[in-house]
């Protein structure tokens, strides 16, 4: 079962670059932006260095008038304060795409569990952390870049992805850190909980965009969505006015759930500013990504965004993407489309948008627009 799910994917990437897997190879040899930045560089390799157009320029950040919205989730259990908490969400769907949720009901003590044993993970000896080197065609494991292209620009960071739901997709002996020992228990019992918040904004959603409350979970095949999980490591960086840790882009899935830490460096787009989103102590910073876009019928927006580093602090963040199977059809729900609403987007398979992004790693929000009506 678990082999027959992952190898779907795999051939999704066949599919993508139209190549023998096993003799794809990645465009450089792969360099650990972790033991880059330990070796103490004082000049930023080439291949980090953006295009001047893309680079962060650190200091037109936020303006005080703007913010992304915080919710307080726990509003929604309080007869006096529910619907208001519900337009509130609502209005940040359509208006940012992005939020950051309070209350949201993941117990503290296993968040900060989670976070320890992820930088555990990081911790390791270069060696050890090695033996879960991703391939070329799967970013399932320890990875570097996203994409094969020669000559791409790099991000300044590294990740450690692996599925954490359904559970029969997740091959805990062989995809799961073995170190430290408490690693896997800790994300099992993390995944229940995300599964729980998840499916609950699901219904959120549906509620606010007028469907039956089950709808959005529907499409994107509760209770078996697909949750995986990238853990982002972003060292200090010698040069950061002139790299990010993750280029700009949407997220191409259903919705995300991002668990930051205190530094700082997340940044969203909105109107013709980037404004940083500023942590919250535990705060769970929730984002439409493409497939709710175009199942809201573009009410709801996915939105670009990116990340700075910073040259003195190590940066690791969480990210849960929340996704539909990829033999789900996503097309923009029918009741929102009408004479005045026309429906925005082509009916497509989620494996197709997969396709597209693992040809050509993030761009922006260039897989979106290619599925316009
Ligand atoms: O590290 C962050 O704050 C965001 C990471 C991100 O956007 C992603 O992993 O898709
Ligand atoms: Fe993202």
């Amino acid at each position: 079962m678990i082999a027959q799910a992952v190898k779907m994917e795999d051939q999704i990437h066949q599919l993508a670059v139209g190549d023998d897997l096993e003799e794809l190879t990645w465009g450089e040899p792969v360099q650990r932006v972790q033991a880059l930045a330990e070796k103490g560089l004082q000049e930023l390799p080439s291949v980090y260095i953006r295009a001047l157009s893309d680079r962060p320029g650190l200091d037109d950040s936020l303006l005080p008038d703007e913010t992304v919205p915080v919710i307080d989730f726990s509003g929604l259990q309080e007869d006096d304060r529910k619907q208001e908490t519900m337009s509130d969400i609502a209005k940040a769907c359509e208006e940012w795409g992005f939020f950051q949720l309070i209350n949201h009901g993941i117990p503290l003590p296993l968040i900060a569990k989670t976070r320890r044993v992820a930088k555990q993970f990081f911790d390791l000896p270069i060696e050890e952390k090695q033996i879960y080197a991703n391939k070329p065609w799967s970013l399932v494991g320890y990875g570097s870049r996203i994409g094969v292209t020669k000559g791409a620009v790099l991000d300044w960071g590294d990740y450690f992805l692996h599925y954490l739901w359904p559970i029969d997709k997740r091959d805990v002996d062989k995809e799961w850190p073995k170190k430290p020992a408490s690693y896997i228990e800790t994300l099992d019992e993390y995944s229940r909980e995300v599964h729980k918040l998840c499916s609950r904004l699901m219904e959120v959603f549906s509620e606010n965009l007028g469907l039956r409350t089950s709808y959005v979970g529907e499409v994107f095949g509760w209770p078996d969505m697909n949750l995986v999980l990238r853990i982002n490591y972003y060292p200090p960086c010698p040069r950061p006015d002139l790299t990010l840790g993750v280029a700009a882009h949407s997220d191409g899935g259903g919705l995300t759930l991002l668990l930051q830490d205190d530094i700082g460096g997340l940044q969203v787009h909105k109107g013709d500013r980037w404004l940083s989103v500023d942590p919250i102590p535990n705060a769970i910073v929730i984002n439409v990504a493409d497939q709710l876009q175009i199942l809201s019928n573009g009410k709801y927006k996915s939105v670009e965004h990116r990340v700075v580093v910073n040259n003195s602090f190590v940066r690791m963040s969480l990210a849960t993407f929340c996704n539909p199977d990829i033999e789900a059809i996503i097309s923009p729900a029918l009741e929102l489309i009408d004479d005045n609403h026309p429906s925005s987007y082509r009916k497509a398979l989620y494996g197709e948008f997969l396709q597209s992004f693992f040809r050509d790693g993030l761009k922006g929000k260039r897989y979106i627009e290619s599925f316009k009506a």
